[in-house]
């Protein structure tokens, strides 16, 4: 029997690959349910059209949008804030759902991971932002191989790991591609632009997720993920940058070996992998041609004109819900970027503001409403100095 997969952010970036895998594989994979925003419901229901997917597991979060497609489809259609973790408490009591893949954008996606994980399906996780904001909550509601990261360092590194235990690890070493602005001075970023920042030297990719490479936010919350996902101290994680963006990430052992886990940029082997874990999937991706020359560099970041690892770091390390702030005033702030209201560098200066005012968020959230409530609070925070500041 095919797997059964529900996509959450099926309209995005990922959403849309995950569909390609899907359809490459009608054999191994089939579409469970959809959910997104509802920024663009046309392909929300070309999609439903495309898949075979019924409007009652459809799900929008936006509950105008979803009715306005509930009308066009002359059927009922999950809709509201709620929409993500009704869908799949829905469907799971339904037929069932082997994978959730929650490649919804935000830390709006934790409710979403913590209810796939809820009803006992594989979570495949994109959303970076929700295990970054839940922390301990989310590895508490996981059963052990629970979470499959989709993440393309992440899969890397838990590839690398077929290699050897997490015990036998000494380093894990996540590569960045640097970004657009590699190499630029904290001078050049002043005048940097929301379209400059929004271009991705080697991925495609939406928004959000292309800015924070840009800031090197992205490897900042990927730091956190790793230390989350593979329970290895701060201490022991390590970011270079690949500009090439082929070698995904890399662990190296006690003994000195390093093993690396090298594809050409594309993130459909990642989501291919996710679905099927254990088992890989065929075809996913362009294999590396070294019948031609090339070139893999590694060099250091620098941290003086991008500081968003080490404040990251430092946020991880202090521990509560000091992560959730971090992802959260990021959110923000970006917001404030994308609308012309603050300047690039503003963005991880404003996060580090607000980490510094974060004092009563250092201890360990018990519930998911103390994490909504940190994360309410950076966004408030941090919308305060976008304000103060233009
Ligand atoms: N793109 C990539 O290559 C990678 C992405 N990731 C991570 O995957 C996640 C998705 O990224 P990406 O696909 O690039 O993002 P996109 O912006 O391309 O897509 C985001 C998706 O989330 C949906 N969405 C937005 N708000 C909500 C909401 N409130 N409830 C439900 N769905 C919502 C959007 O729906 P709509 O637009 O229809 O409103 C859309 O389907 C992020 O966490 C990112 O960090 C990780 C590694 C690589
Ligand atoms: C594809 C993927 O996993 C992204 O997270 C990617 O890594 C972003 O590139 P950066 O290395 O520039 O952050
Ligand atoms: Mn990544």
């Amino acid at each position: 029997m095919p797997t059964r997969v529900l996509i959450l952010g099926s309209t995005g970036s990922i959403g849309v690959q995950a569909l390609e895998v899907i359809a490459e594989h009608p054999d191994r994979f089939t579409v469970a349910g959809l959910g997104a925003g509802g920024g663009n419901i046309d392909r929300l229901a070309q999609q439903a059209a495309d898949f075979g997917v019924p409007a009652s597991r459809l799900a929008v979060a936006d509950a105008a949008r979803a009715a306005e497609l509930a009308r066009r489809l002359d059927a009922p259609v999950i809709g509201g804030p709620d929409a993500m973790v009704d869908l799949i408490e829905s469907v799971a009591a339904d037929d069932g759902v082997d994978v959730v893949l929650n490649a919804v954008v935000g830390s709006i996606g934790l409710a979403p991971s913590l209810a796939a994980l809820r009803v006992g399906a594989r979570l495949a996780l994109a959303n970076k932002e929700s295990l970054v904001a839940g922390g301990s909550l989310v590895l508490d509601a996981a059963a052990p191989g629970q979470i499959v990261p989709v993440d393309s360092e992440h899969s890397a590194i838990a590839q690398c790991l077929r290699a050897g235990t997490v015990a036998e690890v000494d380093r894990l070493v996540l590569t960045a591609s640097g970004g657009p602005f590699r190499g630029w001075t904290r001078e050049q970023l002043e005048d940097v632009t929301p379209e400059q920042a929004g271009k991705h030297p080697t991925w495609s990719m939406g928004p959000m997720i292309t800015l924070n490479s840009a800031t090197l936010v992205n490897k900042a919350l990927e730091v956190i993920e790793a230390h989350l996902l593979f329970d290895v101290d701060y201490d022991h994680i390590d970011v270079t940058v690949h500009p090439q963006s082929i070698v995904h990430s890399m662990v190296t052992f006690v003994d000195g070996a390093t093993v690396a886990k090298a594809s050409p940029p594309s993130m459909k082997l990642p989501i291919a992998l996710a679905l099927g874990w254990p088992d890989r999937v065929p075809g996913s991706s362009r294999a590396c041609d070294f019948s031609t020359a090339s070139a893999w560099t590694f060099e250091p970041v620098d941290d003086e004109v991008f500081p968003a690892i080490e404040l990251a770091r430092a946020a991880g390390r202090a521990g509560g819900s000091l992560t959730a702030v971090y992802n959260a005033a990021n959110e923000a702030a970006a917001e404030g970027f994308f609308a012309g209201a603050i300047r690039f560098p503003r963005i991880v200066e404003i996060v580090g503001e607000v980490l510094g005012e974060a004092d009563q968020w250092r201890a360990e959230p018990g519930t998911v409403e103390e994490v909504f409530a940190a994360d309410r609070w950076a966004r408030e925070r941090a919308s305060a100095l976008v304000a103060a500041s233009s």
